[in-house]
């Protein structure tokens, strides 16, 4: 069974643990009392294959122990980026999470990149305190090769379900495609432990 590392990234208070709960349970919870990261486990049945959903919640607060930003994008298969559409120091700061997504990442390998990348701009029931328009969001969108949503976690509970299952549908294929990547075929890998074997032991006589 396949296991899905999606990671929900972006600043402080903009729904990422709202979003990551509406779609776990259908429900909006106003507050959460998140002191540290968090995973959620969810057991999901894609196009008729069982698929582990592991789902990343980081806490914004700063705490012991805490990952680094880009452990958080190495562990990932996918990438959920939210602002706030209220709020834009919140896009800004997803603008350089995707920036720097692509740098470590996924720079290599665009195509890939593309399916699984998604920029969320989130509260859309709040857009009559709009700081970010939806057209401004497009084009970053556009320019980091990623899909983009304009969603409420407060009260879209289909749309939230449906981008979820399509990231983890695209993730799936992605980390299937990243793990054929990581195992060259049988000869070379033998070739080259052996190399690599060799290679050590000249080096230490
Ligand atoms: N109006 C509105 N409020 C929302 C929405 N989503 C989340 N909120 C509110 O925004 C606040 C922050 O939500 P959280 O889900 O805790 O945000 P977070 O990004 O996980 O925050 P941290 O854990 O601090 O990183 C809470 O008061 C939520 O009720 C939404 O779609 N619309």
């Amino acid at each position: 069974m396949n296991d899905i590392k999606v990671a929900v990234l972006g600043s402080e208070a903009v729904g990422k643990s709202a979003l990551i709960v509406r779609f776990l349970t259908k429900r909006f919870i106003g507050e959460y009392a998140s002191a540290s990261e968090c995973i959620y486990r969810k057991r999901l049945s894609i196009d008729g294959r069982q698929q582990n959903l592991e789902l990343y919640d980081p806490c914004s607060q700063p705490s012991e122990g805490k990952s680094t930003l880009s452990e958080q994008i190495h562990w990932a298969d996918g990438f959920v980026v939210v602002y706030d559409i209220s709020d834009r120091s919140s896009f800004l700061t997803a603008k350089a999470i995707l920036h720097l997504i692509r740098e470590l990442n996924f720079g290599a390998t665009k195509r890939d990149a593309d399916a699984v990348v998604f920029l969320v701009g989130n509260k859309q029931d709040l857009c009559h305190v709009r700081e970010v328009s939806r057209e401004e969001g497009q084009q970053l969108a556009g320019e980091t090769h990623c899909q983009f949503y304009e969603l409420s976690a407060a009260e879209h509970c289909q749309e939230v379900a449906l981008m979820f299952s399509k990231m983890v549908r695209n993730a799936s294929q992605h980390s299937k495609a990243k793990e054929r990547r990581r195992r060259p075929s049988g000869s070379k890998s033998m070739a080259k432990l052996i190399n690599n074997v060799f290679g050590k032991r000249r080096k230490s006589v």
